[in-house]
Order: structure tokens, then C-alpha cells, then sequence
């Protein structure tokens, strides 16, 4: 479903990627754990088409993201931080517009956007103008927007950060109940609590290179540790670890 290869990315002469390898399935909540800068953001910008890789290939849904970055756009869906919601539309004119790009009738927006305030609570969101919005509000239909046209990957890039407790609960179901054969999300974010719930598998970056990646159980089994954050800090800096 996904297949990323030896990518690497500079920005002038820093190496924000140093040839990052890694495969995903449909199935799978897919962790994507590092510090601030380690090049999460990069990497999923990459796979989303949204920035070129300077080298490696990647394959998103079996496209290409060079060859064919237009199918790669239709398979894939991303929620990122920067993404803002026009303050005059309320949640159901903003989801209804994006559906009439991608092709839907008002029947099928309607049918779908009915699906997603199921799944994502949205409730009074819907009619009430993004201009009003919470966090919380804002974050859940840029999350429906991102899935409107029911594409095969998800690609969650610190979509719980600033969220209260209820608004993260509603992502983090969401996301559990979103795993499903032949369908992917990959979950990127510093914290590391989120990804041990959500997650089946992890990969973890850190400057720009792949520490490891495997199964939560697998790696705390490797690394000897009880949580992801110790794992981390055993793989990263053994010497601090050791010390502790
Ligand atoms: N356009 C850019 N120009 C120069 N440097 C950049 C640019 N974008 C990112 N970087 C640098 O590349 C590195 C990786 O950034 P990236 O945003 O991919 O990391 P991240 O793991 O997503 O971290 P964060 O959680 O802070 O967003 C950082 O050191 C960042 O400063």
C-alpha cells in the first residue's frame, strides 16, 4: 500500500531525510514517531505529493508519486496543522464544495457527509460557520474534508495537537474504527502515547534517518523497555539511557 525507498530530501545544505526505507499494508495504523524535527513532516509532504524528494522512489496504493502524482492525489487523503477552513462557510457548505471536486452529486455528498457526522461527531459543527469554531470544531471537518472522497490512505500529521480531551478522543476512535482491510492510516506525531494506542506498527525517525521500525511489542522486546519513550531514548542515546 505504501512503499518508500532510500528518499532523501535537503533543504540547501541541510539533509532533512538521509535515504528512509520503509513498507506499509492496508490494514494497518501506521506510527510515524519522532522528535521535533526529525522529518516526519517531510516525509508525508513527500508521499502526498506536496514536495518533491531529491532522491528514492515512493509508491502510495501502487502509483507512483513521480509518475503519476495525480492518482496518487485521488488515493490519498492528508490533515495537516496548516490547513485553514474559509471563516464565512459553515462546516456542511465547506465538505458539500470540496465534494463537488471531487466529483460528487449532491446525493453522494449528501450521504457521505451524513456518514462522517456519525463517525466524527460533528453535529452543530456542520451548520455553524468555521469563523465560530473551536480547535476541536475546526480540527474535525478538516479531518471529514480529508476523507470525503473515501480514499484508501490517511495521512494524520500531528492531527491531535491542541486538541482537548473529547475532540482527541473523537480522532483517536476515529482512527481506530478507520482500520480495515485494504485501507491504511499513518499516524505521525512526537507523542508517543498516542501512537501506542493507535498503533500497530512504528517507525521511528529521528534526523532524518530510521532508528527503527517493527511492532510496539518488538520493539520494547528489542530494547529491553516498558514504553515507547524509553525505547526511543535506549535506540537514540543508549549512553543517557544507561546513565538512567
Ligand atoms: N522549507 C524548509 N527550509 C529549510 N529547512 C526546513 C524546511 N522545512 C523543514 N526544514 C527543516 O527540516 C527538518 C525536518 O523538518 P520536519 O518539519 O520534516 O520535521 P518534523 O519531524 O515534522 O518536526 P515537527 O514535529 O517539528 O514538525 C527541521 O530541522 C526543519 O527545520
Amino acid at each position: 500500500m505504501l512503499n518508500i525507498q532510500t528518499v532523501t530530501k535537503s533543504y540547501g545544505t541541510f539533509k532533512a531525510l538521509r535515504g528512509v526505507s520503509l513498507q506499509a499494508q492496508g490494514g494497518e495504523v501506521f506510527g510515524l514517531l519522532g522528535p521535533n524535527g526529525a522529518g516526519k513532516t517531510t516525509l508525508l509532504r513527500i508521499l502526498a505529493t506536496l514536495l518533491r524528494p531529491d532522491g528514492g522512489a515512493v509508491t502510495l496504493a501502487g502509483h507512483d508519486i513521480q509518475a503519476d502524482p495525480e492518482a496518487v492525489r485521488r488515493s490519498v487523503g492528508v490533515v495537516n496543522g496548516g490547513m485553514g477552513l474559509p471563516a464565512r462557510l459553515t462546516g456542511r457548505e465547506v465538505l458539500r464544495s470540496f465534494a463537488v471536486l471531487y466529483g460528487l452529486s449532491r446525493a453522494q455528498a449528501d450521504a457521505r457527509i451524513a456518514e462522517l457526522d456519525d463517525r466524527l461527531e460533528l453535529g452543530r459543527t456542520l451548520d455553524t460557520r468555521a469563523g465560530d469554531y473551536s480547535t476541536g470544531m475546526k480540527q474535525k471537518v478538516v479531518i471529514a474534508r480529508a476523507v470525503l472522497h473515501d480514499p484508501p490512505v490517511l495521512v494524520l500529521d500531528e492531527a491531535a495537537s491542541g486538541l482537548d480531551i473529547f475532540a482527541r478522543r473523537t480522532l483517536l476512535d476515529f482512527v481506530q474504527a478507520t482500520r480495515a482491510p485494504g485501507r491504511l492510516t499513518v499516524y505521525s506525531t512526537h507523542v508517543m502515547s498516542e501512537v501506542e494506542e493507535v498503533c500497530d506498527r512504528v517507525a521511528i525517525l529521528h534526523e532524518g534517518a530510521l532508528v527503527t521500525v517493527g511492532r510496539q511489542a518488538d520493539i520494547l522486546a528489542a530494547t529491553g523497555e516498558r514504553s515507547l519513550e524509553r525505547a526511543f531514548f535506549a535506540l537514540v542515546r543508549p549512553e543517557v539511557s544507561r546513565a538512567r
